[in-house]
């Protein structure tokens, strides 16, 4: 099981675990590191006693001297060391985490991926995963280096004054107290925190998105303050947890000094009626000193953990989201493919459980070749039947079978590498030209590309950039015309050499010569795939070898344009009307 199945059901703390797992050995390396640093500073104040006791003896210093020296620099060589260590695992541990989250948002499901913002999804990604590179360092390693180094030191020091010892214990448990009141808040906080960074990528991906709508619009204003105002929000929630956090470690910082100058007034008192002699004093204090960092490891652990588990959780939640099945890689597109039929009977669906049915018992044939238009007036349901033939949703009762096979008795990979999907608003991603044509079909020749690109009539398109298929086209394609983007969408779906293409027409985007040539292009496809077009043109429903008119999420007719227009009223009125160009 992967790392996103399991950790769907885990507290934050198991979760973790889960995720440091395939880097404990190099974790406990760096740890067992980071220990022989503590425990090589811990054998300086005995050192240093030794020095002290052989200068008030007259004795020779350079033996302690040299040792003292070595135990210095060998003390911050393996801190070194250890903490470039636990940096790499815990950078290993941050990418294991983006890696399964990017593997698992790639599977979610199209509804779930309706409900949630993209950009907190994108925050989720980076900037939660990187709270893990501290929970991993200081909390895990610092909870087992500094629990560890505390016990030591604390014995030690039990071994040099055990009265002195009760004083700073005594000094310690009362800031614990303190410290243990403040650490839920600093979860709280730190949760909202991170929420509102959720929030803020959530309103940049809105603005960025749509920036020359924004411009056009003349909103900069209104969408500057509501991206301050995220910004801000950010802000108020950030410092409440470094409110919270600051707290707790200047509690820690007070309760050591309360403890040095209590250990100095109590150690005094005790070197004056000579219960124990200067050098035990000196020792003891720079123990006092040397667990100031220990302390500072395991409060840090605590605060870290706080920080580090708000986050877990909202990484948690990502990976409850629904997802698709896990499948094999996509096979690739069969060279030869044989054309599907498909049957949609009785389909009733709807987007969410509290919104309206959009499909209210659907039923038509669409038999294996030829092309089948689907139209009706806006809402009618047409991008829906796509979406269900796709399984982006699943119909909530009746059946879809693709070659006479139930949809859910198809592998979802295979069932896919079957279609070839043109959007109606043509997406093309961010990168080159080439990568948009063979993202469905990365194995295609350069033969089958040219003959694709001539069939879509980007031939001289392509011909004319100085980068060919090279060149960039600019976030989702900005650097396109719509008619060019929507035929690199066509390109990219014939490429698959689909057994079924689904094509959402554009209301616009082309001219009368391109619209032509698509056409023609379109009808060749049909002569050897099964093609489903939802048209808003006259010249595609007159050559469609069959219409399927859909009305409030039901189908009212089936026909040819010749018969539709002297059967059903409501198809010779949007023949009539809502068609685009004049019959071809
Ligand atoms: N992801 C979605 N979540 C919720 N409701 C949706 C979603 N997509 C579409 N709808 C709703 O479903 C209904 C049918 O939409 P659909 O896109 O299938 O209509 P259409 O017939 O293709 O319309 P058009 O010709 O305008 O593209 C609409 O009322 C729409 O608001």
């Amino acid at each position: 099981m992967s790392i996103a199945e399991t950790a769907a059901v885990q507290p934050p703390w198991r979760q973790l675990l889960g995720y440091v797992r395939p880097h404990r050995w190099t974790l406990l390396a760096g740890a067992l590191l980071s220990l022989v640093t503590g425990a090589t500073g811990l054998l300086l104040p005995l050192v240093a006693r030794g020095l002290i006791d052989d200068l008030s003896h007259d004795r020779p210093i350079t033996g302690a001297l040299v040792l003292l020296s070595a135990l210095v620099v060998s003390n911050a060589a393996v801190g070194a060391l250890g903490s470039y260590v636990l940096r790499r695992t815990a950078e290993s541990v941050v990418l294991g985490a983006r890696k399964a989250l990017s593997s698992y948002l790639l599977r979610l499901r199209i509804a779930a991926v309706d409900r949630s913002e993209p950009g907190d999804l994108m925050a989720r990604i980076t900037s939660d995963t990187t709270l893990l590179r501290e929970v991993t360092t200081d909390s895990l390693v610092g909870l087992g280096t500094g629990g560890l180094t505390l016990v030591a030191t604390v014995v030690l020091m039990g071994v040099v004054d055990p009265v002195l010892l009760g004083v700073t214990l005594a000094v310690i448990l009362v800031a614990g107290t303190v410290i243990g009141v403040i650490v839920p808040r600093i979860n709280r906080a730190s949760r909202r925190a991170q929420d509102a960074v959720g929030v803020m990528g959530a309103s940049l991906e809105r603005v960025l998105g749509a920036l020359r709508t924004v411009k056009a619009a003349g909103a900069e204003d209104r969408e500057e303050k509501a991206l301050h105002a995220a910004a801000e929000d950010s802000w108020r929630q950030s410092v409440s947890a470094a409110k919270w956090s600051a707290a707790a470690g200047n509690t820690a910082g007070l309760a050591m000094q309360t403890a040095f100058i209590t250990v100095l007034a109590v150690g005094g008192a005790r070197v004056a009626t000579g219960a124990i002699d200067i050098a035990t004093l000196v020792a003891f204090l720079l123990y006092v000193f040397y667990l100031m960092s220990p302390i500072q490891q395991v409060i840090g652990a605590v605060v870290q953990y706080q920080a580090g588990s708000a986050a877990l959780s909202r990484i948690q939640e990502t990976l409850l989201l629904p997802a698709e099945p896990a499948s094999g890689p996509a096979p690739l597109p069969a060279a030869t493919a044989e054309p599907a039929s498909l049957a949609f009977t009785d389909v009733r669906f709807r987007y969410a459980d509290d919104l309206p049915y959009v499909h209210h018992g659907v039923t038509f044939d669409v038999p294996a070749r030829g092309m089948t238009a689907f139209v009706g007036p806006s809402g009618a349901g047409k991008t829906t039947v796509f979406s269900l033939i796709e399984r982006f949703y699943d119909p909530d009762s009746g059946t879809i079978t693709f070659d006479g096979r139930p949809l859910p008795d198809w592998e979802l990979g295979r069932l896919r590498s079957a279609i070839g999907y043109v959007e109606q608003d043509a997406p093309v991603l961010s990168g080159t030209l080439r990568d948009n044509l063979l993202l469905g079909n990365a194995e295609a020749d350069d033969d089958t590309v040219r003959r694709v690109l001539k069939t879509t009539r980007l031939d001289t398109f392509v011909g004319g950039l100085p980068d060919g298929l090279d060149t960039l086209v600019g976030h989702r394609g900005t650097k396109l015309s719509g008619g060019e983007r929507q035929r690199v969408a066509i390109a990219r779906a014939l490429l698959r050499n689909p057994r079924l293409l689904l094509l959402d027409e554009a209301t616009s985007q082309l001219d009368a010569v391109n619209e032509a040539a698509l056409r023609d292009t379109v009808t060749d496809v049909a002569r050897t795939t099964t093609v489903l077009v939802v048209a808003h043109r006259l010249s595609t429903v007159t050559s469609a070898d069959r219409i399927v008119v859909m009305e409030a999420g039901q189908v009212r007719a089936v026909g040819t344009h010749r018969e539709l227009v002297a059967a059903d009223p409501l198809y010779a009125e949007l023949a009539a009307t809502q068609f685009l160009a004049a019959a071809g």
